[in-house]
């Protein structure tokens, strides 16, 4: 048999994930080496097709926060263009120093004959979501944000990126000044879930989303 795990607490961590933001975060507090290289080692237990193993990272702390900041906004000034707005600017450079680590978070596309794109991106969204976890486990806070550079041709080769990798954004990790309690906002489950369970496929309506929520309302 499988080794049992503590399933209440697991749950917990689940459901108590948040995204927490650098303006929440404790100004100049450091989370150790040890712990990121954790959350980085739970990243790469991530699935994966193929084994192509796609997740890529940047990690920024220290010094290398003001590097980033100023790199990401310089990025953002020459090339954003019309979007261009000087507060999102001012932001770019003052999000980083709120934060303990940035980590940039890229796909390297390796298997072109054979895998779609698709499925090494979401590999990569498993990373992150080891990460999130990882990181809620440790009682730190995080966010994953896709605003700024992310999508811009330019700024992947700051990232260690090619033309067919993808920088698919940056989490931003730090201490977490005031514990977030609320849970995140969600539709239940039973609405986004048909459960077949008849030869003919019908689906019956099911009390499920409601049996979770009661098993969550701890
Ligand atoms: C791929 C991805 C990109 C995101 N980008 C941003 C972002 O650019 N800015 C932001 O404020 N939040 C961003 N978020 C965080 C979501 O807004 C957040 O997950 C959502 O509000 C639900 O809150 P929760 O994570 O606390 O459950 C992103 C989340 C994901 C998964």
């Amino acid at each position: 048999m499988q080794k049992r795990y503590n399933i209440e607490e697991f749950n917990e961590i689940l459901l108590r994930r948040r995204s927490i933001y650098p303006y929440q975060y404790v100004r100049g507090k450091v989370i150790p080496d040890a712990i990121i290289w954790q959350i980085l080692e739970n990243a790469n237990r991530a699935p994966n097709h193929k084994q192509t193993e796609p997740w890529r990272f940047c990690v920024f702390s220290g010094e290398g926060l003001k590097h980033f900041g100023q790199l990401q906004a310089d990025i953002y000034r020459e090339f954003a263009a019309d979007s261009y707005q000087q507060d999102r600017y001012k932001k770019l450079i003052e999000y980083p120093l709120m934060s303990s680590h940035v980590i940039s978070i890229g796909m390297k596309r390796s298997a072109v004959d054979k895998l779609p794109e698709i499925e090494e991106v979401e590999a990569v969204a498993c990373a992150v979501q080891n990460m999130f976890l990882t990181v809620t486990a440790y009682g730190l806070g995080c966010y994953w944000t896709t605003a700024g550079i992310t999508y811009f041709e330019e700024a992947k080769s700051h990232f260690g990126l090619e033309r067919t990798d993808k920088l698919l954004g940056f989490l931003y990790i730090g201490y977490v000044e005031k514990p977030v309690t609320a849970i995140s906002k969600r539709k239940p489950i039973g609405s986004k879930v048909n459960w077949i369970d008849t030869i003919d496929g019908i689906n019956r309506p099911t009390d499920l989303g409601k049996y979770v929520a009661h098993r969550c309302a701890f």
